[in-house]
């Protein structure tokens, strides 16, 4: 047997684990990095969030992945370069994050990569009969695992896609082991670039989890700011949302799009949700002034309406339900404003409840992915019908 196997083995025969879970989201506002010590597997897993940072990528980062990002039409050699590119930068990121902790790469046990996302087309995007649905993240494992002596499971989405799914969310497969609660119905909404939801039965039934992105969380806010207000990447506490007022022929505008017809699960990225989708809803409405701030505060609401209209048709015939949040929009005053009142001021609770920090659940997430690829596998969702197929997903790079 190759040494890497023998140790590979080992890990998985631990009674924990020591699993540095990553996360670079559609915001490209920096790595996430949380150290978790993951104990057992599928039901019986148990995490304690050992350090969580975010590295935060700075302008040279934002503007080579840019070049790429969410674009049909690229330097190919540009994508080839930054592939391993940003694999070396993050093992860096973690080498850096280990010394921080006073930590020793030869503690850790895995980690969980999540890599860079640049393209996302599920068929309902890209509509070709011939070709099913597809994505694309960058960031390869082999050079993190080189990079930090680390052995490394990236690459997640491409089983879920090869599985007959669309290759997201994928949060649902960590939140129904670590969140599922036989006292309460819960929702986990994560609010980033994209939302997304996960619906957890108190029932504990893996077949009846649910889960879906819904439509824009932060990224055309996002991308209205960096356009809007140079140097600025984000409406930091709504600053700018807070002071105009929501346009009802743009809000209308904004929500004609056959992406909400369609039923859930499903999922998006800014491929769609981008500054051409908003150009489009403004020509369509018919107005040529509109105030930075009134389209500011439309494009909040807009957010708000469409993750409340979907998580409504997720919980339609349930008695209750807690609701937990998580992701950077939850720091967004006025998007949790919003969606408080369009449901009817329902309280809404964060994963820091739960004990996760809700900055850091995606990238717990990961690591909880990462565990159940080495040591894991034995839950059964079992109802592809939800775009959940039951696998293990994960491919695995050995450093030597
Ligand atoms: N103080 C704040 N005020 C307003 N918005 C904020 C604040 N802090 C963070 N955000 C929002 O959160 C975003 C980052 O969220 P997050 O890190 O969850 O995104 P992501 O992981 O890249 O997204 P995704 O889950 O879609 O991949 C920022 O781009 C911004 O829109
Ligand atoms: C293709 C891709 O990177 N999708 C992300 C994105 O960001 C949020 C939403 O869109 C979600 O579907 C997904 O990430 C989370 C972590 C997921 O797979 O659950």
């Amino acid at each position: 047997m190759h040494p890497h196997i023998q140790k590979l083995h080992n890990i998985a025969g631990k009674t924990d684990r020591l699993i540095i879970g990553l996360m670079s989201g559609t915001s490209l506002d920096g790595l996430d990095v949380a150290l978790c010590r993951i104990s057992g597997q599928g039901m019986e897993t148990g995490v304690e969030l050992l350090h969580f940072d975010t590295i935060a990528y700075d302008k040279t980062y934002k503007d080579k992945i840019k070049s790429v990002f969410s674009k049909r039409q690229v330097d190919l050699q540009n994508v080839c370069l930054l592939n391993p590119w940003i694999g070396e930068l993050h093992g860096e990121m973690i080498l850096t994050c280990l010394q921080k902790w006073g930590l020793d790469a030869t503690s850790i046990d895995l980690i969980a990569s999540h890599g860079q996302t640049i393209y996302h087309s599920p068929k309902s995007l890209h509509q070709l009969a011939d070709y099913s649905n597809a994505t694309l993240q960058i960031g390869d494992g082999d050079h993190i695992a080189c990079t930090t002596g680390i052995i490394t499971c990236s690459d997640f989405r491409q089983k879920h896609i090869a599985a007959g799914g669309e290759g997201a969310p994928l949060a649902v497969y960590g939140d129904y082991l670590l969140f599922s609660n036989a006292a309460e119905n819960r929702v986990m909404l994560n609010l980033g670039g994209i939302a997304n939801l996960t619906y957890l039965p108190k029932s504990l039934d893996a077949s009846h989890v649910f889960s879906s992105d819904v439509g824009p969380g932060n990224t055309m806010m996002d991308a209205f700011v960096q356009q809007h207000c140079p140097g600025q990447y984000f409406d930091e506490n709504s600053a700018l949302a807070l002071q105009g007022n929501v346009h009802p022929g743009l809000l209308t505008a904004l929500k004609f799009h056959s992406f909400f017809d369609q039923p859930l699960p499903k999922t998006t990225g800014p491929e769609l949700f981008n500054l051409a989708y908003l150009q489009d809803a403004r020509t369509r409405c018919g107005v040529r002034e509109i105030s930075p701030a009134d389209i500011m505060a439309t494009l909040n609401y807009f957010s708000a309406e469409m993750i409340v209209h979907a998580l409504n048709i997720c919980v339609d015939k349930l008695d209750s339900y807690e609701l937990y949040a998580s992701g950077g929009g939850v720091q967004n005053p006025l998007l949790m404003k919003n969606i408080r009142s369009l449901l009817g001021g329902k309280k809404i609770r964060s994963t820091a409840d739960l004990n996760i920090n809700p900055d850091a659940k995606e990238a717990v997430l990961f690591a909880i992915l990462a565990n159940e690829c080495v040591a894991g596998g034995k839950t059964r969702f079992g109802n592809m019908k939800e775009g959940i197929p039951s696998i293990t997903m994960g491919k695995i790079s050995f450093y030597d």
